[in-house]
């Protein structure tokens, strides 16, 4: 075993042991609370770029199944753990955590004080990390990378089915925002992120799903008049990411959050029922609420944490965005009837979506 260090850009050294690839990595270092799914975790898109630290102290236990990713390969730049299980045990495990992480070359450090990094992170909010075998007096500059360009499919994918069409946009999806798709029946084509609403209108959907992705939002500010176009023209939901570049293609602000939200366990309030809803979340930046021109949109749910935007609804059109992943994987599935209610909205539009046009 190797002896590793995270270093962060603040100054404070984490020792460990490196596990997966053996290659120096620079992130942003970020924490996920949930406490199973690290499988579906380490896979989502949206965490190109960033080294996750797991809060939950064992990882690896359950092993690495063959149904659970979220995506081709692990985009994430690394992974911080406190116990690392080398000895899985489940019927469906088909791998270990380990060579996960070696085989999609992601670094990753165990044996860490997760809790004093958590702590780190949450007084200074998101850091810079370098994990590497030795410490590191100063880290390399970031380089500026458009990672919803390296994540989102570069060819369009056709998935034949008897229900709705619906477009889903790619910023860097997670398989389970597609598969709920499906499973309700709707035939899905995938489309790069930089699609023109004029390609959108010739492949003619019944609605459009913006997905979720990394980054920063404002990276994507040259699409947000076509993004503005479709959803004007299409019945659309948006998720996390897609949820954000709604609220900016209609003006709205975003801001980063100090640390984010991460895990499966945020409290959202519905507003229409006044309920509190469970919800896996993955996101570091946010709509600002008083950005948000409220004769355009209804404020549809709030963090009962912090009180931040979790979901708008469009006062003329049939647009609605969340902020946190109601296709759950990992998390619980409280609010799956989103993606239910928008694929009966568009199987019930019919006609009067031409009106829409
Ligand atoms: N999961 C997501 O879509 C994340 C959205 C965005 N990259 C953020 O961090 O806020």
């Amino acid at each position: 075993m190797e002896q590793g260090y995270l270093t962060l850009e603040t100054g404070e050294v984490f020792e460990g042991v490196l596990i997966g690839a053996k290659k120096d990595s620079l992130g942003e270092v970020v924490f996920n609370t949930s406490m199973t799914g690290y499988q579906e975790i380490i896979t989502d898109p949206s965490y190109a770029g960033q080294i996750i630290t797991f809060c939950y102290p064992i990882i690896g236990n359950y092993g690495i199944n063959a149904m659970d990713d979220e995506s081709i390969s692990p985009a994430l730049a690394g992974v911080v753990i406190g116990d690392l299980c080398e000895t899985p045990s489940h019927y469906q495990s088909i791998q270990k955590f380990s060579d996960k992480l070696a085989q999609a070359g992601v670094t990753g450090i165990a044996g860490v004080d997760t809790r004093l990094l958590v702590k780190t992170v949450r007084s200074r909010g998101t850091v810079r990390g370098y994990l590497s075998h030795t410490k590191k007096e100063e880290l390399p500059p970031v380089k500026n990378t458009f990672w919803v360009e390296k994540v989102s499919t570069k060819k369009t994918k056709y998935f034949k089915n008897k229900g709705p069409h619906v477009v889903l946009m790619d910023f860097g999806y997670k398989k389970s925002i597609l598969t709920a798709l499906l499973d309700e029946g709707c035939a899905v084509t995938v489309v790069p992120y930089s699609t023109p609403f004029e390609k959108i209108k010739a492949i003619d959907p019944d609605g459009v799903l913006f997905s979720n992705g990394p980054g920063d939002p404002m990276e994507l500010k040259k699409w947000f008049p076509e993004i503005k176009k479709i959803s004007q023209h299409y019945p659309s939901l948006g998720i996390c990411l897609g949820h954000q570049l709604i609220a900016l293609a209609y003006g709205a602000q975003t801001e980063k959050l100090a640390y984010g939200h991460r895990g499966g366990n945020h409290p959202v309030k519905e507003l229409s029922t006044g309920k509190v809803k469970i919800t896996s979340q993955n996101h570091g930046y946010v709509v600002v609420d008083s950005s948000i021109d409220k004769n355009v949109f209804k404020i549809t749910y709030l963090n009962v944490n912090d009180k931040s935007i979790e979901g708008l609804k469009h006062k003329h059109y049939p647009i609605q965005t969340v902020q946190f992943h109601p296709e759950a994987h990992p998390g619980p599935n409280d609010t799956v009837h989103i993606i239910t209610e928008f694929v009966t909205q568009i199987a019930s539009l019919g006609e009067t979506r031409y009106a829409i046009k």
